[in-house]
């Protein structure tokens, strides 16, 4: 089975920030992320998943009000300057709760100098941080409209152009199966760079109960095509998060 992480953002939102680390270790998590951890000291959320026993996975670069608002803006021309202190940001954050990845987000612009911005960014970005492990990822266009990354394939045609040995594919089950209709041919088509996943029930973006994707196939495919990363519940739960855990294997460490 692979290991499975908690998306604090999403799940156990009964909860203060704080106190969902150890509600994620009881519900048998083993590792968590939090989308924009910038609200709160790099120091409090390292104790609590230290305490918790937790692994802290996943954190997102900073949008541009640090905790809230749109998806980043590592694509949009004009921006570099205010993308580099952010990425120092997130990257002080990730060191501070040694996070295992960064998702670099690319924001909303469009054309041919927009890739360009994306690929100089990510460039500047892998070389910086050359120590550290970073990704991008497909957002789907219902829900993040204008989002410059909204296809897999271009994903894995800038990791190729980019070129450095640090910067892989999230894999968002929920997200490839709106852009493409299939989530489970985009898990096969990428697999050789995906080095995150996330996963929700389709199209509602609740539980991966049961509905389109087959969940517990994916995982027993995941395991044996050799996938070592981590699996991320990034899903809103339909009610409180600890009655919609059934599809959680146990033990998952
Ligand atoms: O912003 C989103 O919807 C994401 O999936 C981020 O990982």
């Amino acid at each position: 089975m692979p290991r499975f992480a908690a998306n604090l953002t999403m799940l156990f939102t009964e909860l203060p920030m704080l106190d969902r680390f150890a509600a994620a270790a009881e519900a048998g998590f083993t590792g968590v992320e939090i989308l924009f951890p910038y609200d709160l000291p790099a120091r409090d959320l390292s104790r609590a998943a230290i305490a918790a026993g937790l692994d802290f996975v996943l954190l997102n670069t900073p949008p541009p009000n640090w905790a809230g608002g749109p998806r980043g803006f590592a694509a949009e021309p004009g921006r570099e300057e205010r993308f580099r202190s952010d990425f120092d940001r997130a990257l002080r954050f990730a060191e501070a709760l040694r996070a295992r990845h960064i998702h670099v987000m690319a924001g909303y612009a469009q054309g041919p100098s927009a890739r360009d911005t994306f690929i100089a960014n990510l460039r500047w970005a892998a070389e910086r941080a050359s120590h550290a492990s970073l990704t991008i990822e497909p957002l789907n266009p219902a829900d993040q409209p204008g989002y410059f990354l909204a296809d897999f394939d271009l994903a894995a045609e800038l990791i190729a152009e980019v070129g450095a040995p640090n910067l892989g594919l999230q894999y968002d089950s929920y997200h490839a199966h709106l852009i493409t209709g299939d989530a489970v041919a985009v898990w096969h088509r990428h697999k050789g760079i995906i080095r995150h996943i996330q996963i929700a029930g389709v199209p509602e973006r609740h539980e991966p109960l049961e509905g389109t994707i087959d969940y517990p196939a994916l995982f027993a495919d995941l395991d044996q095509s050799g996938y070592r990363g981590w699996v991320s519940a990034e899903y809103n739960p339909a009610g409180l998060t600890a009655q919609g855990l059934g599809w959680l294997p146990r033990r998952s460490g």
